[in-house]
């Protein structure tokens, strides 16, 4: 799985500024058939968690985390970038590898005691879904897991998210 995904990620220098090496899985949603293996690889490695949603950040925490909640069985709730979540909303600001930002979700988003599987296409420096974490727990929500296509792990986001205790699924490396 990992060597598949690799194949297919391109690798755009000094995007969206200088000194990023910018990880487009673009390529990736043009393969039908890995994107399904994708779904099932995450499926099989969260066996056994009990999972009651999945948080997808915005936006391209949305390509793989709906399939994924379809897949599960369970419902889908997105955590948006400030501004375009049209109900009422809870905010948190954060950093990320390349600059700073404020992401969102509705206060209704799920019931409390809920175990939360936080989903994003690639963990760079941990900042967003350390803020989404944070939005999770002012709801009430547990984390259950998090899962990613894509981890940097020169950036140390695994280590930030130590704290919630919960298991990390990062499918491929770099
Ligand atoms: O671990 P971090 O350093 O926080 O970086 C990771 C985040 O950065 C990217 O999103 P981006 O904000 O570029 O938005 P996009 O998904 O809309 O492209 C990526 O999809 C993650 O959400
Ligand atoms: N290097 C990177 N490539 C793609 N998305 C990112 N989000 C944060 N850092 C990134």
């Amino acid at each position: 799985m990992e060597n598949r995904i690799k194949r297919l990620v391109r690798d755009v220098v000094d995007f969206p500024s200088e000194g990023i090496v910018f990880r487009d899985i673009t390529p990736i949603l043009k393969d039908q058939e890995l994107c399904s293996d994708i779904i099932a690889e995450f499926v099989s490695r969260l066996k056994g968690i009990n999972i009651d949603v999945v948080a997808g950040i915005e936006s391209r925490g949305f390509l793989f985390g709906m399939m994924l909640a379809n897949e599960l069985k369970v419902p889908f709730v997105p955590i948006r970038k400030e501004g375009k979540l049209p109900y009422k909303s809870i905010k948190q600001c954060y950093d990320l590898e390349y600059g700073q930002s404020v992401i969102e979700i509705h206060e209704d988003a799920f019931k409390k005691g809920s175990n939360i599987l936080v989903h994003d296409d690639l963990l760079a420096t941990g900042g967003t879904v350390y803020a989404a974490s944070e939005l999770i727990g002012k709801l009430g929500g547990k984390i259950a897991a998090y899962s990613f296509l894509i981890g940097l792990e020169f950036l140390k986001g695994e280590d930030l998210l130590k704290e919630f205790g919960a298991k990390v699924v990062l499918l491929t490396k770099y």
